[in-house]
């Protein structure tokens, strides 16, 4: 599938007009089937485009918003995605959005999946839009290369909407959309910033197969937006 390269001079530049686009699309979703929802990734690239989307004008009372994937750590611990969508997005005027946890009490995340589809459930769906960020081992999402639940996240025809991994090259379990998860969004942006992250995307594209970096099997799957910028 295409790959859609939207190149910015700088991450302000970036951060403020994809800002911008997601408000658009969210409005669109909104105006044709009454809700929106917003999927994001955690890490640190998505920060300033959350401070962005939370001043933003938008009736965020219909907006679902909820996670990509999440480490499975109490929200008290600085690595909770839940804590960094709480603490940058789901402020301001973006505070009346309607958030989705994926983390559960459950010890396991393993044992938690079934809950975790189940609330998503809520989520309008298809995702009308859904941010991946992507790490320089190609993974996307939790779904890691060195996981063995890989080939499993990754599977089409699954049925599956959440999978727990174990990525043995970060820390914690995690909860991770499924690629037919992702990949069924109607919109799905890929932000990524600098020149070490741009090469590995292109090396990837070029050279690797879906399992040995999984950001390969999004882009094979689904029509993705590149957002880029140094
Ligand atoms: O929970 C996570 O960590 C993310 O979902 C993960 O897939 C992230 O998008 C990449 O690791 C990039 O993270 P950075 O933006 O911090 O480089």
């Amino acid at each position: 599938m295409p790959l859609t390269q939207s190149l910015y001079e700088s991450a302000e530049a970036l951060n403020q007009e994809f800002a911008k686009e997601i408000v658009a699309l969210l409005k669109q979703g909104i105006d044709e089937r009454g809700r929106a929802s917003l999927m994001v990734s955690g890490g640190r690239t998505p920060l300033p485009l959350f401070k962005a989307l939370s001043e933003a004008d938008l009736d965020w009372s219909r907006v679902d918003v909820s996670l990509v994937d999440e480490r499975w750590v109490d929200e008290s611990s600085d690595a909770s995605n839940t804590r960094l969508v709480k603490q940058n997005l789901l402020v301001g005027k973006a505070a009346a959005a309607r958030f989705i946890e994926m983390k559960s009490p459950e010890a396991d995340a393993a044992d938690a999946v079934i809950d975790c589809e189940g609330r998503l459930s809520a989520v309008s769906q298809p995702f009308d839009v859904l941010i991946l960020g992507m790490g320089e081992d190609g993974h996307t999402a939790s779904l890691f290369p060195c996981s063995e639940q890989l080939a499993d996240g990754l599977k089409l025809d699954s049925g599956r909407v959440c999978i727990a991994t174990q990525p043995t090259t970060a820390p914690h379990q995690r909860m991770s959309l499924t690629l037919p998860a992702i990949v069924a969004s109607r919109n799905i942006f890929l932000h990524l910033t600098g020149d070490k992250k741009r090469q590995v995307l292109e090396d990837a594209v070029a050279n690797s197969t879906a399992t040995e970096k999984p950001i390969v099997a999004v882009i094979n799957a689904a029509s993705v937006t590149l957002k880029w910028a140094p």
